[in-house]
């Protein structure tokens, strides 16, 4: 028997509607520890969500503040302190050490002109307002999690932060000038004008950025404000090869250490490619001098130092290569300056379970207070969980591996009190705080609600285990397992067959994790099934498994996306004649391959952003080394393609397989993408109407790769189902 599955889009923007309402949390910070005129002990937790709103079409920010009563070991009273507050405008923010000031990087339009100012506040006032757009000695402040930072010095003196370097105001060679303001000597006047900071013969001249998201990025620089001496300076003496980010203040604030990008000789795409060349740096402030901390060779990310002060952790991986991998867990030690490898790359899985790191952010904080152990929140296949690692020995103990919640996020640990987020495909995200246990004991953690959500009693979810059949094995990397995530609608009939709509991630190194998907949500409310395959190559399953899907793109992962549709169709509880696929980016190239290799067994197909022609796209991406590596070459910043590695990269794509599509596509392309060029997914539309396959392209303006802002996310949804409900009915 056929499902009755909404096909109104009243009734199915209302869903949409309903299930967005749920907020996701981005930040918390614990307070320091005050004791109340009775002895107790609190805390002050803040934190920072963002929700859709629909109506305004924007995602919008808002905190609020909860009060954790404790001993140091546990948590013996908390609740909420005070509503939710919109927050608008604030760019940065970042309390002091001691938490008796806050400092803030604002945007806000002066006389119509938008302009930054940094604030100081302390108690209830305003200190400092000063406007860094008016003192002209950088650009705008830079707030990605890539490069961005707003630290205090340990003495709360001094505020440190990332901007775009100042760049003098090009104007054309015919630009009239008042005579009081022409320069002497007009000699050299076609290069500097008169006018101090302005430039003639510049105004065409290309600037190189970061690429996807980081389009406004070209130059960082790290910036210092003097609070007390109101005086901004931009540190200079850095390497001009590199780009520093991710900074902070060195032990006794003598300097700053942060991460170096090399920028020579082009800038390759750093967003979801922690694999660039990059080291660790300290920059002496005491003597000028900048150091390299760190061998250069490898890429590094996400420093912390510890709270003696004494070390600091981050992650390193291999350069170029596959653009997500197993990460180390490094540590640099201050005072003897040596590097160790706390844990290392896990090629394949062992007894303990315990998969590799596969995290390119910690937490800003996320040391114990002993200074012993590490604490990150790391996919392990399809789960993520916190784990906590022990310096000395390189222990790895996971502190959630027993929970049957999907996903845990470790917001941030202060004084061993951990603030976490957690969700499941049928839970919404939810805030914990927990104490750390003692580094020798036993016991596990005593979580404490702080914010709940309500469980959708209508939703299932399950983890479905797959062995590829012997003759898909992989030789080079025999014996690799993969997972899906199964999202059902709980109480169906027996008789009932659902429709199923497959969905394979993009990347391809990345990974479908068991947490709240709005989507998924959706779709399952509406008497959809969903099946989020984790295909080998998948993150969080050991590095052989990244590593084995190198060179055999748009064929290995293609065929474990067929095996686990198959392997579901023969439960019997889904509608072979309703099956559907649908991805973004290297999950719209997965199913853009699944409708050319397996024609008409999809009966609609929706790609984001698809990669359709990796040998067109290669000099067009902000990435081109990811079009070599997954063809199975090695990439060179000097070397083009030949005419083999060429021909390779087109016979692996999907337009190869464009004659033998039946399947109706849906094309979502957003203007602005730098990683997957909207051409590619014209040149599919062209290549299928040609063919007259029913396509329809829905073009976002404004918008990059991941087609994220409110209008152009729930729009593409609601026209993904009408076209999948459309299509069933064909
Ligand atoms: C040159 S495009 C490569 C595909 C892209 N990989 C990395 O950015 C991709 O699939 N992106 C995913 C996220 O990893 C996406 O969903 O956009």
């Amino acid at each position: 028997m056929d499902s009755k599955v909404m096909s109104s889009p009243g009734e199915i923007a209302r869903v949409y509607k309903e299930l967005s309402l749920y907020p996701s949390l981005s930040r918390a910070d614990v307070g320091p520890v005050i004791t109340s005129q009775y002895g107790g002990k609190y805390s002050n937790i803040y934190t920072e969500w963002s929700q859709r709103d629909l109506e305004r079409n924007e995602n919008v920010k808002f905190c609020r503040q909860y009060i954790v009563f404790h001993d140091d070991k546990s948590v013996v009273y908390s609740g909420a302190s005070g509503n939710c507050t919109e927050i608008k405008g604030e760019v940065l923010s970042k309390d002091s050490p001691s938490g008796d000031m806050k400092a803030v990087v604002r945007e806000s339009s002066v006389k119509g002109e938008d302009k930054q100012f940094l604030e100081v506040w302390s108690k209830n006032i305003k200190m400092k307002s000063i406007n860094l757009s008016a003192l002209k000695k950088h650009g705008k402040v830079y707030d990605d999690a890539q490069f961005g930072c707003l630290v205090w010095s340990h003495s709360e003196t001094h505020l440190l932060y990332v901007a775009e370097k100042k760049r003098p105001k090009a104007e054309s060679f015919f630009q009239t000038e008042s005579p009081e303001l022409s320069g002497v000597g007009d000699e050299e006047d076609t290069i500097r004008t008169g006018k101090k900071d302005t430039v003639k013969g510049e105004q065409f001249v290309f600037h190189e950025d970061w690429g996807e998201a980081l389009g406004d990025k070209s130059c960082p620089v790290l910036c210092i404000l003097d609070i007390e001496g109101d005086f901004v300076s931009v540190l200079d003496g850095l390497p001009d090869d590199i780009s520093p980010g991710q900074a902070f203040w060195a032990p006794g604030d003598t300097g700053v250490v942060f991460i170096g990008w090399w920028h020579e000789p082009f800038r390759l795409g750093l967003k979801y490619c922690p694999n660039r060349r990059s080291a660790l740096f300290y920059m002496d402030l005491t003597g000028g001098k900048c150091e390299q901390l760190s061998s250069g060779k490898t890429s590094v990310c996400s420093p912390r130092l510890s709270p003696d002060q004494c070390r600091i952790a981050y992650l390193e991986c291999s350069v170029y290569g596959p653009h997500m991998q197993c990460s180390k867990l490094c540590m640099y030690d201050w005072y003897t300056k040596k590097t160790s490898v706390v844990v290392d790359v896990i090629k394949r899985p062992g007894k303990d379970g315990f998969t590799g790191i596969y995290s390119s952010q910690l937490s800003p904080q996320c040391w114990s207070a002993d200074s012993q152990r590490i604490i990150f929140a790391c996919p392990q296949r399809s789960r993520k969980d916190l784990l906590m690692v022990d310096i000395n020995t390189g222990s790895i103990n996971s502190l959630t591996a027993k929970s049957d919640i999907g996903s845990w996020c470790l917001l941030n640990i202060e004084r061993d009190l951990m603030v976490v987020s957690c969700s499941s495909p049928n839970c919404p995200p939810s805030l914990w705080v927990g104490f750390l246990p003692g580094i020798d004991s036993q016991e596990n953690v005593d979580w404490v609600t702080l914010e709940d959500s309500e469980k959708l009693q209508d939703v299932d979810w399950q983890i479905l285990t797959f062995t590829p059949p012997s003759e898909d094995d992989n030789s080079q990397y025999s014996n690799l397992e993969f997972d899906a995530l199964l999202i059902k609608p709980k109480e169906v009939k027996d008789e009932v067959k659902l429709p199923l709509i497959v969905t394979p991630h993009g990347g391809p190194h990345s990974v479908i994790v068991a947490e709240w998907l709005l989507s998924s949500a959706v779709l399952c409310r509406m008497g959809f099934a969903v099946l989020l395959v984790n295909y080998r190559g998948s993150i969080g399953y050991g590095e052989d498994s990244i590593y084995s899907l190198l060179g055999n793109v748009g064929t290995q992962d293609v065929k474990d996306v067929q095996f686990a549709v198959e392997s579901v169709l023969k439960s019997g509880s889904i509608d072979e004649q309703k099956v559907a696929v649908s991805g973004g980016s290297h999950g719209g190239f997965l199913a853009c391959h699944l409708i050319g290799q397996y024609p008409g067994f999809y009966k609609a197909c929706v790609a984001r952003n698809p990669v359709i022609n990796m040998a067109s796209m290669i000099g067009s991406t902000d990435i081109p080394d990811w079009c070599m590596v997954e063809a199975g070459f090695v990439f060179n910043t000097d070397c083009l393609p030949d005419a083999a590695e060429w021909e390779k990269m087109l016979n692996i794509s999907p337009i190869k397989y464009v004659s033998q599509v039946k399947t109706p596509v849906l094309l979502t392309i957003g203007e602005d993408d730098k990683r997957v060029p909207n051409k590619q997914g014209i040149e599919y539309y062209k290549a299928l109407k040609a063919r007259q396959i029913p396509v329809r392209l829905l073009w976002y303006p404004g918008n990059n790769h991941s087609l994220s802002k409110v209008d152009a996310e729930s729009d593409g949804f609601m026209n993904m189902v009408l076209w999948m409900i459309q299509h069933f009915s064909d």
